[in-house]
């Protein structure tokens, strides 16, 4: 009889969870284990209520789970017992010592993968799957050869490209797999046996393998080119503004040109999501260490030109409503960092909900798929702590902003007495909201700052609201009141 091929793969976040309820629906002869020390996130993949919303996940996960589909807390037991190990562990920015701020902590995937090396006792195939600096594969070959007591490891590179809220789409049709392997006869076979696992659904054509640094390379890459292009068209938002330009009439009139393409060039009050940021400082810090500090540079410039949009958006706020906010009732709808997702991860809101609170405002939040427990973990939370296994956070400390926040269940709620309405998720529900009862509840001079381009501004306008929406031409009152960034 064959041998059923088991997959194991440590870490049952955002990406280890939807990835490998995939593969399982997809090989049904493949059995998958998803581990993880967080004994509430697994409780959780195995309840009705999954740890994470994503459109299409519970289907699949019902549909395998028990079957070939299982999620436990037995790290070891399933390491030693599996064939090919993935590895989607956190790889957070560091915030302490060398290249605090910028370099990827590979604390989570170094004790992985010396785990790996303990309780293994046959060879293995161990993929990374999380995001990480080039030449880590190295790195974890080192650790693993040390302690391998003979047996064979064969590391694999196979970044993953799906974004949050369009995950299981993304699986299911992938513009590509990416699998980088060592260029030897073990390297190739190893390669292939994970080749032959994605050739169950995904075309040929579409299956890339290169040599592991590339795909390392590539992933960081991939995700930089993507937050340069919301960089580009915010960048170019802020000009729109100035000359009265419109920013989706010049998104549009560029992105024809089929050498550029039409996506991702929406303007926006900033990227969030946990990747972006986190992968691109890495970036720059790698060509830092590489003894490229024009290209590190070069890299930096997305990122700051991501800040200078949300302080950008803050100072607009303020500058409009006679340059103070104290006091006043600021209703914020959506805070997660895109539509579809409850993630809040580096969500622009925080930054912006920060700017707001630290001029006085306060602040009503509302946002469909967001718990209050997690935005008041958000708003009192150190930059970059989020992005560590949550047994490890820091406790919040919510009593120094309590009062000048809450957070309600309904748009309407959030935003009665209040001053100004700030929306700064995409939620398709708040393109629909009645804006009349809306301005009706609302104090006067009511404004609508649009931080998405989500509302029709004209209709807005002929109800009685200010309207701001980035980089679309500015009301009259807004020019008399100009926001220094
Ligand atoms: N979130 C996303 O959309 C994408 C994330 N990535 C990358 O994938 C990696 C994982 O990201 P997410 O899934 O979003 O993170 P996550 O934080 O949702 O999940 C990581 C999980 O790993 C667990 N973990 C950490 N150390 C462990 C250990 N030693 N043993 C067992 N479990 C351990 C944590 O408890 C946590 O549940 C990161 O490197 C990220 O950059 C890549 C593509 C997309
Ligand atoms: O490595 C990762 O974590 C993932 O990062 C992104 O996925 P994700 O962060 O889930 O979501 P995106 O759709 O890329 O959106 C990121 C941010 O950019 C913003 N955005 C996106 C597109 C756009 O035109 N304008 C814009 O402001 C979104 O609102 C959001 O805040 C990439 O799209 C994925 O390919 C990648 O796998």
């Amino acid at each position: 009889m064959v041998k059923k091929l088991k997959i194991c793969c440590i870490g049952a976040g955002y990406v280890g969870g939807p990835t490998m309820a995939v593969i399982a629906l997809k090989c049904p002869e493949i059995e998958v284990a998803v581990v993880d020390i967080s004994v509430p996130r697994i409780n959780a993949w195995n309840s009705e209520q999954l740890p994470i919303y994503e459109p299409g996940l519970d289907d699949v996960v019902k549909h395998c789970r028990g079957k070939n589909l299982f999620f436990s807390t037995e790290v070891e037991k399933h390491v030693c017992e599996a064939d090919i190990v993935f590895v989607s562990v956190n790889t957070p920015t560091k915030t302490r010592g060398l290249g605090a701020g910028k370099a990827a902590d590979l604390t989570y995937w170094e004790s992985a993968a010396r785990m790996i090396a303990d309780v293994s006792k046959s060879s293995k195939i161990v993929v990374e799957k999380s995001t990480v600096p080039v030449k880590t594969a190295e790195a974890i070959e080192k650790i693993l050869s040390h302690n391998s007591k003979g047996i064979n490891f064969q590391i694999l590179s196979n970044p993953e490209f799906l974004a949050e809220g369009t995950a299981i789409e993304d699986l299911f049709k992938p513009d590509r797999v990416l699998i980088g392997g060592r260029e030897t006869p073990e390297g190739a076979k190893a390669v292939k046996t994970l080749k032959d696992v994605y050739a169950h659904w995904v075309p040929e054509d579409r299956i890339i393998c290169t040599n592991l640094w590339s795909a390392e390379l590539s992933k960081l890459a991939a995700n930089a080119f993507l937050a340069q292009r919301i960089s580009s068209v915010n960048a170019m938002s802020a000009l729109c503004e100035a000359t009265g330009a419109d920013v989706t009439e010049v998104s549009h009139a560029v992105g024809k040109d089929t050498r550029i393409g039409s996506k991702f060039l929406n303007a926006s009050v900033g990227f969030g999501g946990s990747c972006f940021q986190k992968d691109i400082l890495n970036l720059v810090y790698i060509c830092e260490c590489n003894g490229l500090p024009e290209v590190a540079h070069y890299w930096k410039q997305v990122i700051l030109m991501n800040d200078y949009q949300k302080t950008r958006f803050v100072n607009r706020v303020v500058a409009s409503m006679f340059n103070t906010v104290a006091n006043k009732k600021v209703a914020i709808l959506g805070f997660a960092f895109k539509k579809d997702t409850g993630d809040t991860r580096e969500t622009p809101a925080i930054d912006v909900c920060k700017g707001l609170l630290g001029d006085k405002a306060k602040l009503s939040i509302y946002d469909p798929q967001v718990s209050e427990d997690q935005i008041r973990k958000d708003l009192s939370m150190n930059k970059f702590d989020w992005d560590h296994p949550a047994h490890l956070q820091q406790p919040s400390s919510p009593t120094a902003i309590k009062k000048q926040l809450s957070v309600v269940w309904d748009a309407y709620e959030a935003t009665k007495d209040a001053h100004a309405v700030c929306i700064l998720t995409e939620w398709d529900e708040f393109r629909n909201l009645d804006y009349q009862k809306m301005f009706d509840n609302m104090q006067k001079p009511a404004f609508v700052f649009d931080g998405r381009n989500i509302v029709d501004a004209e209709k807005l306008r002929s109800i009685g609201f200010i309207v701001y929406s980035i980089g679309k031409p500015l009301d009259a009152w807004l020019k008399d009141m100009p926001a220094v960034a």
